[in-house]
């Protein structure tokens, strides 16, 4: 007896195992005493270039810390791949680390530095591999012989990157890799860390910049007084942080009666009289920046100064947890594959607005959000 043929059903796929180079992070938290650095993060960063995002204290520099096998977390899991990550000397092999703060012994030359680092990981030709790690940050010159507490903040910081390098990890993680650099080793470092994204590692930045954040990663987590606050392609993380209720304080040549105009023509939420000016609470980012200088030129009043009141990190990063930004925290944990490298689209949130449109023009402050 024959069996009738099957329909041509497609098998279902086999699950997807944990991704070799990618760091996940479950349920993770650490806490010291009693403060709560990290708080029940679940990520996972995958090949690529990934931004962490948050301000000064928001847990950054511990999560970092933990994912390298630094310290061990207070809760949760961080494993490479299947692997946990804390005390298991194998996976240090494959992680590099640039911490925030000085690493440097300050009486070694730099050379000798990054050359014991190649020694400590017992590469086979530590020389070899010490060289390969001082030319790509460009420092096998003259200067790779002098002491390290003769350098600038930004040739030590190079140091420690090619401390980090030397035994050609798979993941590379820097805690505010740009701080202290002039433009022209921010530049190279910046180019620097995209190559190795391009290059198939997992590489992963800490910064309190969005700007410097975008510039050289897509994809960016966001992380807020220890919590995981959002997580997506930088124009979406632009957008969050874009879009909410705006401060600005203007100043301009009769501000009575451009308060008295604004009010009339609905173009802001609130106007107060504030000192040698007025603050203005603009519920609409793209409609008040575009209605501003309209209602102020047809009520003949000169427009002086228009800059954010309140564009400091603090409270852009805090409304993305507050009441109003709290939905824009991530959904369930990332699926096994990891985020997508560049280019790809963001980790799903649980209700993620529409896909970004153009970028609205950037507060005129030019700063971090
Ligand atoms: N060893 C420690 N002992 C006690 N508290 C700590 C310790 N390390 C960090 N913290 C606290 O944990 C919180 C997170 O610090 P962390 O350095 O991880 O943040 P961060 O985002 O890297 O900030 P920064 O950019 O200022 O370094 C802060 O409140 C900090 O004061």
């Amino acid at each position: 007896m024959t069996l009738p043929s099957q329909p041509a059903v497609a098998a279902p796929a086999a699950p997807a195992g944990p991704h070799p180079t990618t760091v996940y992070l479950q349920q993770v938290s650490r806490w010291y005493g009693n403060v709560v650095a990290v708080n029940d993060v679940t990520m996972a960063i995958g090949p690529g270039v990934t931004g962490l995002l948050g301000p000064n204290g928001a847990g950054k520099s511990t999560l970092l810390h933990m994912m390298a096998g630094f310290l061990a977390p207070s809760s949760g899991a961080v494993t490479l791949g299947a692997e946990r990550i804390w005390r298991n000397h194998q996976i240090y092999r494959s992680i590099g680390l640039v911490p925030e703060r000085e690493a440097v012994y300050g009486f070694l030359t730099g050379w000798q530095f990054v050359l014991a680092s190649a020694k400590l990981h017992k590469l086979p030709a530590p020389e070899a591999a010490a060289e390969r790690a001082m030319n790509l940050v460009e420092m096998m010159g003259p200067a790779k012989d002098r002491r390290v507490d003769t350098y600038s903040k930004g040739m030590r910081q190079r140091v420690k990157v090619a401390a980090a390098l030397v035994h050609d990890p798979a993941v590379l993680l820097l805690d505010e890799p740009f701080n202290g650099m002039d433009p022209r080793q921010r530049l190279h470092l910046m180019e620097l860390v995209r190559e190795m994204g391009a290059s198939g590692r997992t590489v992963l930045f800490s910064s309190h910049i969005l700007e410097e954040v975008e510039r050289v990663a897509q994809h960016i987590e966001v992380l807020v007084a220890g919590r995981h606050a959002a997580s997506g392609d930088f124009r979406e993380i632009r957008r969050l942080m874009t879009d909410r209720p705006h401060v600005f304080f203007v100043r301009s040549s009769d501000d009575r009666r451009l308060a008295a105009a604004l009010i009339a023509d609905q173009a802001a939420g609130g106007v107060s009289l504030a000192e040698g000016g007025l603050e203005v609470r603009a519920l609409d980012f793209r409609r008040f920046t575009w209605l501003l200088p309209r209602v102020a030129r047809d009520a003949g009043v000169r427009l002086w100064q228009v800059s954010p009141a309140d564009e400091d990190l603090e409270s852009v990063f805090s409304y993305l947890i507050s009441g109003n930004g709290s939905g824009r925290r991530p959904g369930g944990p990332p699926g096994p594959g990891g985020p997508p490298g560049p280019g790809g689209p963001a980790v799903p949130h649980a209700d993620a607005p529409p896909a970004a449109g153009p970028l609205p023009a950037p507060p005129r402050s030019g700063g971090a959000a």
